[in-house]
């Protein structure tokens, strides 16, 4: 059991005060409270502090710019910053400042608990860091509210400065790529190189070459050294995008990356030492991918130190509101804050959105096109993809089928046009490559040659319209 210890609680809502007087005294701890961060000085200079539980929204000087002052009068005390509706911004400011850990309200007592002991058993403390935190530019920033996200922001926030790898998981669409990139934005690398780069897209034998370089004559027509990613982004972070499409001789070229910080351009013998944080992210179920033996375990290991998942929009559907205020600002459109009516949020809110936030971001930019400046209507948006489906009523032709879509949408957008074959591909590209993949017993390159294409267009069909069910990785 752990000894005695003196925990600061600041915050000036009663309930959490009391919660945590209760808490933390049935654990054997002594509890102090304060309800602001001026009375919450006194107290530090006044007696010493294993802990402080600090709110971030006090009546004077909020707590994360009294926080280096309450680290230096407690000596170092490890402090829990604690906030309702932050942002991942916040998250990063508290840990930037010295913050050990960040909870956010409401959380359940057993998970403040946990973060207390932790915190109590932790190392020497962390040490404020003098860098302002970069805003995000507009377009890079991780929108949301919802405690799925929130939990998001925690991870990012407490990773970012190690330079552990970080495996990225989630649907298509959910913002793991945006969530490398903030990784690499709040590190210690972020003025070093930021490559994300997706091998899905490359042919198998360029993919080495890429990563890794080449040198002169190591294949016809590599006529001079060349730089792979790894040299490229020497200092700073990799995003390895669909990692679960790495083939398996790259994986294992990884894998001496990961463990010994060293890799082998292509033709060389001489390994060259790699200084790469690694952001790896993934649609796929890696776990699987393993049982079939076609990803390594020893690299999902690896690559998994930390992992975040990214939630689909359907399970977090309260940051559509957020989401759209924030498309419709950064196309510009007229009083974006009021551009849609609540009644119409509530409908979007109960759609499934399989394409996740981009299918909402291209549905809103779709729909402010038709509005032109007016309060966007629900007829503005487009009609939600049916996890991809054309529906073929019994004993009708596919012409039928095909027909009564089309018209439906012709009737449906009297205006804007521009993506009508877009949507098409997007309702039943997923369901025939599905067939076609499932066809072939998940043998993505038979499907390819029955499809007569190209393996990297089929990959790059499979990303952009995926099929609802897993595929296999080609043998
Ligand atoms: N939380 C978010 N806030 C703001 N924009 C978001 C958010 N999540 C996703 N987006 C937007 O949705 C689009 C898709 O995001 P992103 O490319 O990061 O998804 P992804 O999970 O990497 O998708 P894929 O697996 O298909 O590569 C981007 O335009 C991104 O800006």
């Amino acid at each position: 059991m752990t000894p005695k210890r003196c925990i600061l609680v600041v915050d000036d809502e009663p309930t959490i005060c009391w919660g945590f007087q209760r808490l933390l005294s049935d654990a054997g701890h002594e509890v102090l409270i304060a309800s602001s961060a001026e009375a919450a000085l006194q107290i530090a200079h006044s007696r010493p502090l294993d802990l402080i539980l600090l709110d971030v929204r006090l009546p004077g000087e909020d707590g994360i710019s009294a926080l280096p002052q309450l680290r230096q009068a407690s000596h170092d005390a490890p402090v829990i910053v604690m906030t309702a509706f932050g942002d991942l911004e916040t998250a990063v400011g508290a840990v930037h400042a010295g913050a050990c850990d960040y909870l956010t309200k409401p959380f359940r007592l057993e998970d403040a608990a946990q973060a207390v002991e932790q915190a109590l058993h932790a190392g020497p403390p962390v040490q404020a860091d003098e860098r302002a935190t970069p805003a995000g530019a507009d377009a890079s920033l991780l929108v949301g509210k919802s405690p799925a996200m929130q939990q998001v922001f925690r991870q990012i926030a407490l990773v970012a400065d190690s330079d552990l790898s970080v495996l990225i998981t989630g649907e298509t669409g959910t913002g793991k790529e945006l969530a490398a990139a903030a990784i690499h934005r709040h590190s210690r690398r972020s003025d070093k190189p930021y490559l994300p780069i997706a091998p899905v897209t490359l042919s198998e034998t360029v993919i080495e070459s890429e990563l890794f370089g080449h040198v002169k004559g190591s294949f016809t027509g590599a006529d001079a050294d060349r730089k792979g990613l790894f040299e490229l982004s020497s200092g700073g972070s990799i995003l390895l995008d669909e990692i679960g499409e790495l083939p398996l001789a790259i994986q294992a070229k990884l894998l001496r990356v990961l463990e010994q910080g060293e890799f082998t351009a292509v033709g060389d013998v001489v390994p060259r030492k790699a200084n790469v944080r690694i952001i790896a992210a993934t649609n796929r179920d890696l776990e699987k991918a393993v049982q079939q033996e076609t990803f390594r375990e020893d690299l999902l290991y690896r690559l998994s130190a930390v992992s975040i998942r990214l939630p689909p929009l359907r399970h977090r559907s309260e940051d559509i509101p957020m989401l759209i205020e924030y498309f419709l600002s950064r196309i510009g459109y007229p009083s974006a804050a009021h551009a849609i009516d609540e009644s119409v949020i509530e409908e979007l809110q109960k759609r499934p959105w399989w394409g996740n936030v981009r299918e909402l971001r291209n549905a809103v930019e779709h729909a402010s096109v038709l509005a032109r400046g007016r309060p966007l209507r629900l007829d503005d948006f487009p009609e939600p993809r049916q996890g991809g489906t054309l529906e073929l009523a019994a004993g009708g032709s596919l012409a039928a089928a095909v027909a009564t879509w089309t018209q439906r949408e012709l009737s449906n957008a009297p205006t804007d046009l521009r993506d009508l074959n877009e949507r098409f591909l997007s309702a039943t590209m997923p369901t025939f490559l599905r067939l076609v993949v499932q066809h072939t017993e998940g043998n993505r390159a038979a499907a390819a040659e029955m499809l007569g294409m190209h393996r990297g267009t089929l990959r790059e069909w499979l990303k952009r319209y995926p099929p609802e069910t897993e595929t296999t990785e080609e043998t």
